[in-house]
């Protein structure tokens, strides 16, 4: 079976489970990205489109749905950005905008600029155009990267707490209480560098969320997390959201994607918010 056919049977299943056509779409669309991406024959990537499509439905079945409160107000506006690289165009005009209370996604191949549009949102990294406005305290976490080799976790907590105007003893208290809601402890004497590449990114997590900032912008955090650490991210997204912080998630999982508030797809032909 050709990868094309593989996917227009994926579609069919998706539609004959009763799954949206926005979801149908995204879910066979993340699939030709993966397939795109790592090379893999659909059938060895995924198994058979029947058995793939059963699987997808049955983790959107299982999924915890919290409650929902309305959004609030506008926290994110990223209006018309774009951005070149050389000759290079990697954003084409490119909006978003988020409420306090919503979580939006951003999806798409590898390379189609997600981490880019991420740091132009955060302030690390001007467009070539546009405008983006932030309401409230921004949190962001970098993909990788991020921490200071030298540094102890906790002289991490106490530099974020500073910028946010937090005491040395508070920052160090909420940033053992955050890295414990991770299933970490941090070491009082392992600096950075020590750390394992999950635990480094436990870290980045930590202080992207320390002080509880109205804007959380989170760049695929979880890489590197064990499948426990993994599921506590995703409780964590949910409770921000449900505590009214308005999230911004880079992600390549398909899972969670029913239960964000807004998908913007970044692959190139594809670019639209879907809510
Ligand atoms: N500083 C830079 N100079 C030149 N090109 C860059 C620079 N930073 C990123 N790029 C290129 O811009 C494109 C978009 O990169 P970006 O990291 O935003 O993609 P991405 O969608 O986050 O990718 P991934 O899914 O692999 O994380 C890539 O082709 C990348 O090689």
């Amino acid at each position: 079976m050709t990868d094309e056919r593989w996917l227009h049977a994926l579609g069919q299943e998706l539609a004959r489970h009763r799954l949206t056509p926005d979801l149908t779409h995204h879910v066979v669309a993340e699939a030709a990205a993966h397939l795109r991406d790592s090379g893999q024959p659909a059938l060895r990537a995924f198994g058979t489109p029947q058995g793939y499509a059963a699987a997808v439905v049955e983790s959107l079945a299982s999924q915890h749905r919290p409650p929902r409160r309305p959004p609030g107000r506008v926290r994110l506006r990223a209006s018309q950005i774009t951005k070149r690289y050389g000759r290079r165009t990697v954003l084409g005009p490119t909006d978003l905008t988020v409420r306090a209370g919503e979580v939006a996604a951003i999806v798409g191949a590898n390379g189609c600029g997600k981490s880019t549009f991420l740091r132009i949102c955060a302030g690390l990294l001007s467009p070539d155009s546009g405008e983006v406005v932030v309401d409230g305290v921004l949190g962001y976490c970098p993909q990788n990267g991020g921490t200071y080799d030298f540094l102890l976790p906790e002289e991490h907590f106490v530099l974020v707490g500073a910028g946010r105007g937090l005491d040395r003893a508070r920052s160090r208290r909420l940033g053992r209480s955050g890295a414990a809601t991770l299933q970490w402890e941090p070491a009082r004497d392992t600096q950075a560098r020590h750390l394992s590449g999950g635990t480094r990114q436990k870290l980045n997590l930590v202080m992207a969320a320390l002080g509880d900032p109205d804007v959380l912008l989170l760049d695929e955090p979880y890489q590197g997390f064990d499948r426990g650490a993994y599921l506590d991210f995703w409780q964590h997204v949910w409770r921000w959201r449900d505590e009214g912080r308005a999230i911004v998630v880079v992600t390549h999982l398909l899972n969670q994607l029913d239960q964000v508030d807004q998908v913007l797809d970044l692959t190139p032909g594809t670019r639209e918010a879907a809510a």
